[in-house]
């Protein structure tokens, strides 16, 4: 049987309360004398700083957000660029891999193939569903780049929404992180004795979509104001799911539409300057990936929209999108393919397979390399360096997570371009001073992304999440660099400055719904656009 686990606040509804407004005074002797918020603050960080490990680091974090949420947002808002690897991409990487020994207490909902016939009652367990408005919903199935990591996966669904808190001032009581578990394919999970899933490999497809049938319908009748993000499904369920309910619920996949989203974003900035560099047209930049799972098939239909923007057909479009996969490159006369990758087959190719990444380059004359493949080093010396003789300013996108499974290193990208690269990756890598000149990665990272996305859906009351929703999310980043973020030639603008992007992009997010026709808050319709972007800002919780 499995039991849902009660959150750990969920009998104390005065944290919760404590979330909506300023922190009660505790009463008169139950703190310290000088106990002081700013000199509490400094504390705080120092014993962060105290812990060695990076992993020690968001255990702390983790109990600080339990312990004391203002605290630990306010710290987070202002220290967002290192709070970051930790609480988020690679360090959540090692706490979803370590979750059921790490594990401490319950801080999300656990839903199973198990609770089939029940689902409703499950969900009724939430505390606070009248205050649901985001879920963040995993089923552990392909975390980051690490695999089938199952249960483990709620580490990354509650990191994605203390980036919604801490990035768009989304309530801390509105979000719900939910593990699905149908099982996991991981026999090292399976032998564990601590390991907290279901012990079984995963179910199969058919009963898995019986499952997500009701779970998406009993999501709809108790928390109706909730908008649904898919996290990390594996590439097969991740289009299933998507294609299925993106129509019914206000549901969006975030590693499809996420992702797309904030790569065309770095790619439109990533783009000018390079055709600035080579004198190219920016009608003839020629795009490769190196991985063609839910993240690169999903950016490559995001990036035809470049493309459409310039003026050109979604055909030819299309035709500037080359595919690579563990098979080489994606060509229709390779033989049968997934239904994914079958879109951007190439049908100007139908010799024998091409495998080798260097011969795909040789062949391909990309402008653009995106890495979405989980091939740590994969973007070889003699790849970085094909790229610098074919391109002036290449643009080097090796988006895999976690760091370690980067395609390349901003250091190897520089160094082997001569300091001459456009370049963004999914984790975060270190500035460099190179020669004399400090160069800055960008992190195309989809956080940039969701926070907006889903405080504008949810603020529209949006029915379902339209396409020109997600464009319009991407298009509101390209366009929110400052002077001086351009003139320091980065492709994203500073994390630091999450709360007013994410502002921005929920604005654009907003028209775009109304234009779809999928808003139901129809009186933001007859606001001005600075009307519009303070209501946001109102809504925004502030620790
Ligand atoms: N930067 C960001 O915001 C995001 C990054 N990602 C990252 O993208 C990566 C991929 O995610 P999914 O597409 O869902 O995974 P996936 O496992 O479905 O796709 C991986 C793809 O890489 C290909 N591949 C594997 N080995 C290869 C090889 N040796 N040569 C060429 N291709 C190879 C596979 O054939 C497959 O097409 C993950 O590391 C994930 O963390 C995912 C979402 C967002
Ligand atoms: C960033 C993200 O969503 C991923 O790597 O899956
Ligand atoms: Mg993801």
């Amino acid at each position: 049987m499995t039991i849902v686990l009660t959150p750990y606040w969920s009998n104390g509804v005065q944290k919760l309360k404590m979330a909506a407004g300023p922190p009660p005074k505790p009463a008169h002797g139950l703190t310290p004398p000088t106990l002081d918020e700013q000199v509490h603050a400094v504390r705080c960080m120092k014993q962060f700083h105290s812990k060695d490990k990076d992993i020690e680091k968001y255990i702390y974090l983790s109990m600080l957000k339990e312990q004391d949420p203002h605290m630990f947002y306010r710290l987070c808002l202002q220290h967002m660029s290192e709070f970051t690897p930790i609480i988020y991409t690679p360090t959540v990487g090692q706490a979803c891999q370590e979750y059921s020994h790490n594990y401490r207490r319950p801080e999300g909902l656990f839903v199973s193939h198990k609770d089939k016939g029940k689902i409703a009652s499950v969900l009724r367990s939430w505390p606070k569903f009248d205050e649901a408005r985001i879920s963040v919903v995993t089923d552990g199935s392909r975390i980051l780049g690490l695999g089938d990591l199952g249960i483990n996966g709620m580490p990354i669904s509650i990191g994605k929404l203390s980036l919604y808190i801490a990035g768009a001032g989304i309530r801390p009581e509105s979000t719900i992180p939910i593990t699905l578990d149908f099982g996991t394919n991981t026999q090292k999970y399976l032998d564990d004795p601590l390991y907290l899933g279901l012990r079984h490999k995963r179910v199969a497809t058919e009963e898995m979509t019986e499952v997500m049938d009701e779970f998406m319908y009993e999501m709809s009748v108790a928390f109706p104001k909730l908008l649904v993000q898919f996290e990390d499904f594996s590439t097969d369920h991740a289009f299933l799911y998507l294609e299925r309910y993106r129509n019914q619920y206000p549901v969006f996949n975030d590693d499809i539409q996420g992702t797309g989203a904030v790569v065309l974003s770095g790619f439109i900035n990533a783009a000018r300057l390079s055709s600035a560099a080579s004198g190219r047209p920016l009608n003839t930049h020629r795009i490769l990936f190196f991985g063609a799972g839910s993240a690169g098939v999903g950016v490559a239909m995001q990036l035809m929209s470049f493309f459409t923007l310039e003026g050109m057909s979604e055909q030819e479009a299309r035709e500037r999108i080359w595919l690579v996969d563990s098979q080489g490159l994606v060509y229709s006369a390779r033989g049968k393919l997934a239904e994914h990758k079958d879109y951007f087959a190439r049908r100007d190719y139908a010799g024998p397979p091409i495998t080798d990444l260097l011969d795909i380059l040789e062949y391909v004359k990309p402008t653009a390399l995106m890495g979405l493949s989980t091939m740590s080093g994969a973007f070889t010396r003699a790849a970085i360096e094909t790229m610098a003789a074919l391109n002036p300013l290449p643009i080097i996108f090796p988006l895999s997570n976690p760091v370690k499974l980067s395609e390349c290193t901003f250091e190897d990208a520089v160094k082997y371009t001569n300091g001459k690269v456009l370049f963004a990756s999914g984790s975060p890598f270190p500035e460099i001073n190179y020669q004399g000149r400090m160069l800055y990665p960008g992190q195309g990272n989809n956080m940039y992304i969701f926070p907006g996305l889903g405080l504008g859906s949810i603020l529209a009351r949006c029915s379902s999440v339209s396409d020109s929703m997600v464009e319009a999310s991407s298009l509101g980043l390209a366009n929110s660099l400052t002077q001086e973020e351009e003139e320091a030639g980065l492709l994203y603008p500073q994390i630091e400055r999450i709360r007013e992007i994410s502002a921005g992009i929920s604005m654009q997010v907003i028209r775009a719904a109304q234009a779809a026709n999928v808003d139901r808050h129809v009186e933001l319709r007859s606001m001005s656009d600075p009307e519009l972007l303070a209501f946001v800002n109102s809504k925004m919780w502030n620790p």
